[in-house]
């Protein structure tokens, strides 16, 4: 469905994206992470023909990027682009006459884009009337009403609450069950961990790891991360080197990764004689992962 093959762009000497190479199948939702400067914005923005890049290419649907795969393409920014003082509906019908739809198109789309964001009930309220959760929903909405092939949405629940959130990955999930494919970038680890079925991991404008998370486990020589709280962390420390247990640290948490599988009651002998306040096994998730994969580079 979208391919990128070594896509690279400089701001002045600057450069932003180098190489980059991408591949989303149909239907499938991709995450795109990476820490803040990455170039995920403005790998969108060549995507949507906002944006030259200096070299590469991009096929969408198998078309080179230009005016026509515009169509194929909706977006909807980290910032929601919609008129505050406008309905629900008059934003959609705004939105799907700069598409083109003939008014017959309009009524159809803007009542089938109102329905598939919940948002049909709420059809003339003003959008200053909406709660945030809804006016990110009309955002969606307005990145569907020309019924695009593939769908990017930039941060889609950045600042939400969590119901808000959890009805936003709903409708996410309900884009994949219609055969949209779909592009998110998000800071969110456990988001992309909930809906994507591969994830690309970004930073200084390459793809450093990319794959089903089962695939990026891989990368990680860890069957467990073991997380402990304990007043002697220099002992600790020590100690899991002993058994060769590599340490690390998640914020202010301190870490081992278990190379392979232990009984609580073997973990726990490991550190005898020293105490231990907590003590609590993890599955080897997103976060210990996008952590090493984006250290590295630093490395
Ligand atoms: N128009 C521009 N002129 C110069 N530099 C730019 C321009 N747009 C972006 N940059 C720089 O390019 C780099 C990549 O920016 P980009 O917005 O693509 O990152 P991002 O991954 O989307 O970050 P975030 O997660 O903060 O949204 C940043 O260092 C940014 O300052």
């Amino acid at each position: 469905m979208l391919h990128i093959n070594k896509l690279s762009k400089s701001y002045g000497k600057r450069p932003v994206l180098q190489d980059l190479s991408l591949h989303i199948s149909p239907g499938e939702i991709y995450g795109l992470l990476g820490p803040n400067g990455a170039g995920k914005t403005t790998t969108i923005n060549i995507l949507c023909n906002l944006s030259k890049a200096d070299s590469g290419e991009i096929r969408i649907n198998n078309q080179a990027v230009s005016e026509a795969t515009k169509k194929l393409v909706g977006v909807a920014p980290q910032e929601n682009l919609l008129y505050k003082t406008l309905s629900c509906e008059e934003n959609l019908n705004f939105f799907a006459r700069i598409y083109g739809l003939n008014s017959e198109q309009r009524r159809q789309q803007v009542k089938a884009c109102l329905e598939a964001v919940n948002l049909a009930s709420r059809a003339k309220s003003p959008v200053e009337t909406l709660s945030g959760g809804m006016q990110r929903r009309l955002n969606i909405a307005v990145a569907l009403v020309h019924q695009p092939k593939l769908v990017i949405l930039d941060e889609p629940t950045t600042g939400l609450d969590v119901e808000s959130r959890y009805e936003v990955w709903e409708l996410i999930r309900s884009l994949k069950d219609k055969g949209i494919t779909v592009l998110l970038t998000t800071h969110l680890l456990d988001e992309a961990e909930r809906l994507c079925q591969r994830i690309g991991i970004l930073k200084n404008g390459s793809i450093l790891a990319e794959g089903s998370l089962s695939q990026l486990r891989q990368l990680i020589p860890a069957v467990e991360v073991v997380v402990v709280q304990t007043s002697e962390e220099e002992r600790a420390i020590a100690r899991a080197k002993e058994y060769n247990f590599p340490v690390r640290r998640y914020g202010n948490d301190l870490a081992f990764w278990l190379p392979e599988p232990l009984e609580l009651k073997e973990i726990i002998a490991r550190f005898d004689g020293i105490p231990l306040d907590s003590i609590s096994r993890q599955a080897v998730r997103l976060e210990h992962i996008y952590v090493e994969v984006t250290n590295r580079l630093d490395a």
